[in-house]
């Protein structure tokens, strides 16, 4: 048996969810899981000192118990695909994870596991546009996207390129089925080499 994990990283509202949610779907033997999933309870989250909430930072998510659920996956992902109600298919060699978020380069215990690392930017005009139709809990207030966003992902992006160095950039300007193809198709080709390794491996 052999496993891959890949992220799909990128900035907010680049289409990380978009794409990954349609690889999972994709992909035999795929699990996914969502950064977005792991953000603290709003009331421990610090404001600044101009009253924007420090969302977009590492320390408003609870990177443990996201790290916690994908040593779950490593350790059986058998099960994990069992416990997630998912179907497993009937060639078992190569199980994959889809890890997607816009921090999760930013981790360096989380960034050590990929073994395929996908960044989805957009320009500042569209991802504000995108940002603006798109309602979180709780929604932006008037002023974030500029106030923090904005800033932040600056900020972070720097980080993240300070501590990684392969990472797959990728437009996401480009039609959603064409972004798809050429990932997705990347990630079967490497699975596709998976596979071979382990048919030799047996003859
Ligand atoms: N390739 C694309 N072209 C145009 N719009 C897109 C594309 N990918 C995603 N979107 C749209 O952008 C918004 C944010 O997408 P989403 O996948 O939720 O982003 P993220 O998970 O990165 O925040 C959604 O309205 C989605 O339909
Ligand atoms: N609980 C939540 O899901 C929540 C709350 C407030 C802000 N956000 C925003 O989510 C963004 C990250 O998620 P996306 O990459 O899906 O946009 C961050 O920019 C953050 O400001 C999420």
């Amino acid at each position: 048996m052999k496993t891959i994990i890949v992220g799909i990283g990128g900035m907010t509202n680049g289409g990380k969810s978009t794409l990954a949610v349609r690889m999972h779907q994709h992909i035999p033997n795929s699990c996914l899981i969502s950064q977005d999933e792991y953000f603290k309870e709003d009331s421990v989250v610090p404001v600044d000192s101009n009253g924007f909430k420090q969302y977009d930072v590492l320390d408003a998510l609870h990177m443990d118990q996201m790290m916690d659920h994908i040593e779950t996956w490593r350790r059986d992902p058998l099960s994990f695909m069992t416990q997630k109600s998912l179907t497993p298919s009937e060639s078992l060699s190569v199980f994959v994870l889809i890890v997607e978020g816009f921090l999760i380069f930013n981790h360096r215990p989380l960034n050590a596991l990929f073994d395929k690392k996908y960044f989805l930017e957009i320009p500042y005009d569209i991802c504000k546009k995108r940002r603006s139709s798109r309602v979180y809990i709780p929604p932006d207030p008037p002023g974030y996207f500029d106030g923090h966003v904005w800033p932040m992902y600056l900020k972070n992006r720097k980080q993240m390129e300070a501590i990684v160095s392969d990472i797959v950039f990728v437009d996401g300007l480009r039609e959603k089925d064409q972004l798809f193809d050429s990932v997705c198709n990347d990630v079967m080709e490497i699975i596709e080499e998976l596979k071979d390794c382990i048919t030799d491996q047996h003859q």
